[in-house]
């Protein structure tokens, strides 16, 4: 039997990321990218939490995920929701507010109100849509490394992230080693693996796909490519789930009578995952889902650096946690030993933590008490060693 997705709650943009830049700095001159190009004005929306100390020592850069964005430890603007992070970063949390302060930057290419594909064009007066150019992990980072200057941050206390956030720190840390103290790179890899990148490609094709996403030209009549999109978000999600868990949440269980006509959910695990799609498409921005999966894509740190991952990290002075799950099938524990491998062997001072979960990759974003406890022992020892 063929389903049709499930309807996207709306059809419409969700609001103008304008709205979303009531913390924000632009940069005029704006920010070469490693394609060759180069984008002006840069805008980056950000969030801080907590106070800079005096000596300005107890800055903790924290980078989003993929779908992730500033609102990482108070209810989203969009959503409604708790921030994406409030299990971690807030007073008393690991990452503890009462004595860093945290910064929060969407990322380039996002749709949160930074630079991206549903800002305006310089003199084109609409986005930028699919002219938006291409950009790496690396251009993100030097995104954030503007406003971390622009707030007055001589050196980060730590530089943290899961998934697409992780590659961010360990961009971080191979590229202004003397910025980060202390890098915690969680649930992620030096590369983005062969099956990731095809994952990547089945939601760009569902929304290439979308006949209102036309070419990339959708804000002209405002309906926006939902269901590519939602369809997207309902594949990349399984990756972020594992087997065990969809079973322990939903095992085989059918919604109301069975009957094998419907069109609609049969099983809970379905209605789950058209939830998530539909939920997905009133926060996100089709064009950014496909800027972002490219930029993750072509993120390869030992590339960059002549095939040689330990030349990234080279008489670094940062201090490395790496952690990973042992149930994340999308950035295995086995990536996360080989960038271990990899810092060992550029004599890097770093510490490993491979935690025991169900829940698979999203694990990072929920209750994991012994992660917890684990990244916020790095963290106090970081800030010790540092004095502050
Ligand atoms: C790092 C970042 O910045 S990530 C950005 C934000 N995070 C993400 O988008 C990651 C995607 N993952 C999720 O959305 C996950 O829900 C998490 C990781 C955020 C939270 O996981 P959990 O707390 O385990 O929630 P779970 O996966 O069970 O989803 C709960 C939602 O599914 C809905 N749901 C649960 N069962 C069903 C069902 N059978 N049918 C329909 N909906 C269902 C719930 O009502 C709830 O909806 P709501 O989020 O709109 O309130
Ligand atoms: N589920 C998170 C992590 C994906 O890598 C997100 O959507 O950003």
């Amino acid at each position: 039997m063929t389903q049709s997705p499930a309807p996207p709650h709306s059809e419409s943009p969700p609001a103008d990321a304008a709205a979303f830049r009531h913390q924000s700095v632009s940069f005029p001159d704006g920010l070469s990218l490693d394609c060759g190009a180069a984008i002006a004005p840069l805008t980056v929306a950000f969030r801080t939490y907590g106070t800079l100390d005096a000596a300005r020592g107890n800055a903790v850069l924290v980078c989003h995920a993929m779908t992730g964005d500033q609102y990482v430890a108070e209810s989203h603007p969009v959503t409604g929701k708790p921030g994406w992070w409030e299990a971690v970063v807030g007073p008393g949390k690991p990452v503890d507010t009462d004595r860093f302060f945290v910064i929060c930057a969407n990322v380039l290419g996002g749709c949160m109100g930074s630079t991206g594909p549903r800002e305006e064009m310089p003199g084109e007066g609409r986005p930028y849509g699919t002219d938006f150019p291409s950009i790496t992990i690396r251009d993100m980072v030097r995104a954030q490394k503007r406003l971390v200057d622009h707030l007055g941050v001589p050196r980060l206390l730590a530089v943290i992230g899961g998934s697409m956030g992780g590659m961010q720190v360990l961009e971080w840390a191979a590229t202004f080693p003397e910025m980060v103290h202390a890098a915690a790179p969680i649930a992620t890899a030096p590369h983005h693996s062969a099956q990731n990148i095809a994952f990547d490609e089945v939601g760009r094709a569902a929304i290439h796909s979308d006949p209102d996403w036309k070419g990339g030209r959708y804000w002209e009549d405002g309906r926006i490519p939902a269901r590519g999109l939602s369809v997207a978000r309902m594949v990349a999600h399984i990756t972020y789930l594992s087997e065990q868990a969809l079973t322990r949440k939903f095992g085989r269980r059918l919604r109301g009578a069975p009957a094998l006509t419907f069109l609609e959910d049969v099983f809970e695990v379905e209605s789950y995952l058209r939830h998530q799609g539909s939920t997905f498409v009133n926060r996100f921005d089709a064009n950014s889902y496909l800027t972002i999966t490219r930029a993750m894509d072509f993120f390869d740190l030992a590339a960059e650096h002549d095939g040689n991952l330990a030349a990234a990290f080279r008489g670094t002075p940062t201090r490395f946690f790496v952690a990973s799950f042992d149930s994340d099938w999308l950035f295995p524990t086995s990536e996360s030993r080989a960038l271990v491998r990899a810092l060992n062997a550029a004599a890097a001072n770093v510490s490993f933590v491979e935690i025991k979960s169900d829940k698979g990759h999203d694990a990072f974003l929920l209750h994991e008490p012994e992660f917890h406890a684990a990244l916020g022992g790095f963290l106090r020892g970081a800030a010790e060693r540092a004095g502050c």
